[in-house]
C-alpha cells in the first residue's frame, strides 16, 4: 500500500451536499453529511456497507435523509407536538470550531465534531435555545462511535424537556434471517398498539411482520445477528436507557415515499434512545449520550443460542463459544470504562478476530480490588478451539509468576531472548476438538481463578522514540524496547492497545506479550478457522 491514509476529509456528496469522510488504516470508513449531522455510510475493512440508506433517499433538504443514522431530537417519533423525530435531521450542522478535548491516550485518529445550535426561526416552533455537539469517531478496529452533548442555552431561565434517539438503520441480508438478542424479557411499549406496555418473551426476537416497539430500560448491549451474512452488529449505549426496534414491512414500506417497496427486507432499525422518561435540562445544564457500533463475524459471537432451533442450523450460523468471566479489573480499567475509553476494548478484541466471545464478559468493568492485588480473575469454559487457543495464549502471557511456582521461573522467562519463536499455532497444534465438558486448563475446569498480575497502568508519558511506536502510555522500558524489525506493526499496535484499554503495563512481561501477539498474528495469517486474514500495513514495524 502506498500513500498516507487521510483520516478526515471534507468533500462534496450527493447533490453537492457537504460531507466528511473518516478513514482508518485498515480500510474502514464512515461518511457524515453536515445536512442532518447524519452518518450515511459505515464500511468495514472489506469495503462492505453496514448501514442501510434507501435507494429512494432524496438528499434534498428539507427532507431528512432516509437511512444511515438520523438524530431524533428534541422529540422522538410522534411523542409530542413537533414533527416526527424533531427537526435536527433536516438542519445543516457545522463543524465544531471548539470541540471538547479528545482524550490524550485516544487511539481515534478519525473523528469529527459537529455542532448545531437553535435558530431564531426554530425557536418559534420549539421555544428553546440549545447547542448539540456530536462527535463521530471511527475507532482503530473499525467500530463507529457517536457521542452527543446537548446543552440548554436558554437565557430566560426556562428548562426544557426532550427525547432523543440515534435512529440506526442497519443493512441486513434478509430480515427473515435476522434476530436481535439482548431484549428478551424486557418491557416494551408497542407503537402499533397505542404504546401499550408488554413484556418481551424469553426468546431472541425474529421478524415476520411489521414491528415498531420501544423497549424500555434495556441492557446496554444489544446484538443484531444476520445469519445469512454471518455478521453480528453489536450496539452498546450509554445514557440512552431505551431501544426502539422498527421494520415497516411490506404495507407500510409502500406508503413511505422515500423507501423502496421491497427495501424492508434489507434493513432493520435498532435505535439507541431515551424515550420513556424524557430528559429535562435547566439552563446551563448538559446531557450526554453515546453509542458504539461494531460489526463482527457471527461465527465469533458468543450469543445465546436459540434453544428452539435444530442443532445443525445453529452450527451453520453460530458456533458455540466459550464463556469467560473476567470478574475483576484494575481500578484503572473501571475508571477508563467510566470515561468511555474501555468500550474500545471491543475493537481490540475484534482485532484478535474473537468478536464478542471475550468482550461479552471482559467488558463488564467489575470493581477491581486495589491495584496491588491480583488484577483479574479469569474463569470459565472454552469450547471453541480458536478461542481456546487465544485464551490459553492470553493466560500464558498474563499468568502470575507466583502461580507458576518460583520467582526463578519468572527471572528465567525475563532473561529469555526478546524474540522467542512464536508459540505453535498451526492447525495441527490446535486442540482438535473441544466438547462442552472439555476445557483448556484443569484450573479452569475446577473453577479456580487465575490471578493476573500485570502491573497497573503506568501513565507515564515517554518519548515516542523510546517506545518505537506512537503512544502516550508506557508499555516498554529500557532495554526491553523491542526492535521494530523483529515484530510487526500490528503486534506493536495490539500491545499498545491492550495496554491502554486494559489499564495495564507490560513492563517485565515484554517478551511474553510480543510472543502472545505474534502468535495470534501468525494464527490469523495461517487463518484456517474462517477468520479473516490480517491486513497489516508496514508489516516490519515501519508503522502506519
Ligand atoms: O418515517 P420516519 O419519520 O423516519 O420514522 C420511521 C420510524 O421511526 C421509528 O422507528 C418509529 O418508532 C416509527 O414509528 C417510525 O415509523
Amino acid at each position: 500500500m502506498s500513500g498516507e491514509t487521510v483520516f478526515v476529509e471534507r468533500c462534496k456528496g450527493i447533490n453537492g451536499l457537504d460531507k466528511v469522510v473518516l478513514r482508518e488504516v485498515r480500510g474502514s470508513s464512515v461518511e457524515v453529511y453536515l445536512y442532518g449531522g447524519q452518518v450515511t455510510s459505515w464500511k468495514n475493512d472489506h469495503g462492505e456497507e453496514l448501514l442501510f440508506v434507501s435507494s429512494k433517499a432524496t438528499f434534498v433538504p428539507p427532507k431528512a435523509i432516509r437511512g444511515g443514522i438520523p438524530i431524533c431530537f428534541p422529540q422522538f417519533g410522534s411523542q409530542g407536538p413537533l414533527e416526527l423525530h424533531g427537526h435536527v435531521s433536516s438542519r445543516f450542522w457545522s463543524i465544531d470550531p471548539d470541540p471538547p478535548p479528545v482524550p490524550t491516550n485516544s487511539l481515534n485518529k478519525a473523528c469529527i465534531d459537529l455542532l448545531l445550535e437553535h435558530t431564531e426561526e426554530g425557536v418559534k416552533i420549539w421555544p428553546h435555545r440549545y447547542e448539540i455537539r456530536q462527535r463521530v469517531s471511527l475507532r482503530s478496529g473499525g467500530d463507529l462511535m457517536l457521542s452527543s452533548r446537548i446543552r440548554n442555552t436558554n437565557t430566560d431561565g426556562k428548562s426544557f424537556t426532550f427525547t432523543f434517539a440515534y435512529h440506526n438503520y442497519f443493512s441486513v441480508s434478509d430480515i427473515s434471517e435476522v434476530r436481535v438478542e439482548g431484549l428478551e424479557t424486557v418491557d416494551y411499549l408497542d407503537n402499533m398498539q397505542n404504546r401499550k406496555r408488554f413484556t418481551e418473551q424469553g426468546d431472541a426476537i425474529t421478524f415476520e411482520s411489521e414491528v415498531d416497539k420501544m423497549y424500555v430500560s434495556t441492557p446496554t448491549k444489544i446484538a443484531i445477528l444476520d445469519h445469512e451474512k454471518k455478521r453480528t452488529f453489536v450496539l452498546r449505549k450509554d445514557g440512552l436507557p431505551d431501544a426502539v426496534v422498527w421494520n415497516p414491512w411490506d404495507k407500510k414500506a409502500k406508503a413511505i415515499p422515500d423507501f423502496g417497496d421491497d427495501e424492508f427486507k434489507r434493513m432493520l432499525c435498532v435505535e439507541a434512545a431515551a424515550v420513556e422518561k424524557p430528559i429535562t435540562l435547566k439552563p446551563g445544564e448538559e446531557w450526554k449520550g453515546r453509542q458504539e457500533l461494531s460489526a463482527v463475524p457471527s461465527s465469533y459471537y458468543s450469543g445465546q443460542l436459540d434453544p428452539k432451533k435444530p442443532q445443525a442450523q445453529q452450527e451453520m450460523g453460530h458456533k458455540k463459544m466459550g464463556r469467560l468471566d473476567w470478574q475483576t479489573f484494575s481500578q484503572a480499567q473501571s475508571e477508563a470504562f467510566a470515561e468511555g475509553e474501555a468500550i474500545g476494548l471491543q475493537g481490540m478484541i475484534n482485532g484478535f478476530g474473537l468478536g464478542q466471545s471475550f468482550v461479552d464478559h471482559v467488558s463488564d468493568p467489575g470493581l477491581g480490588p486495589s491495584s496491588k492485588a491480583p488484577l483479574g480473575q479469569l474463569t470459565g469454559q472454552v469450547e471453541d478451539p480458536l478461542v481456546a487457543r487465544v485464551f490459553e495464549l492470553l493466560r500464558q502471557s498474563l499468568v502470575s509468576p507466583s502461580s507458576e511456582g518460583s520467582s526463578q521461573a519468572r527471572t528465567d522467562r525475563r532473561q529469555s531472548p526478546m524474540w522467542s519463536p512464536p508459540l505453535e499455532t498451526g492447525p495441527s497444534q490446535r486442540q482438535p476438538e473441544f466438547n462442552s465438558e472439555e476445557v483448556c486448563d484443569p484450573g479452569i475446569a475446577s473453577g479456580e481463578c487465575l490471578p493476573l498480575v500485570l502491573h497497573p497502568l503506568a501513565m507515564e508519558v515517554v518519548d515516542s522514540a523510546t517506545v518505537g511506536v506512537r503512544t502516550a502510555t508506557k508499555i516498554f522500558a529500557g532495554d526491553a524496547v523491542p526492535d521494530p524489525c523483529q515484530v510487526s506493526a500490528w503486534v506493536l499496535s495490539q500491545i499498545q492497545e491492550i495496554s491502554s484499554l486494559l489499564g495495564v503495563s507490560f513492563v517485565g512481561h515484554e517478551a511474553e506479550a510480543m510472543r502472545l501477539f505474534s502468535a495470534i498474528e501468525a494464527s490469523w495469517r495461517g487463518g484456517d478457522q474462517g477468520g479473516k486474514q490480517l491486513q497489516v500495513d508496514g508489516h516490519h514495524g515501519k508503522g502506519a
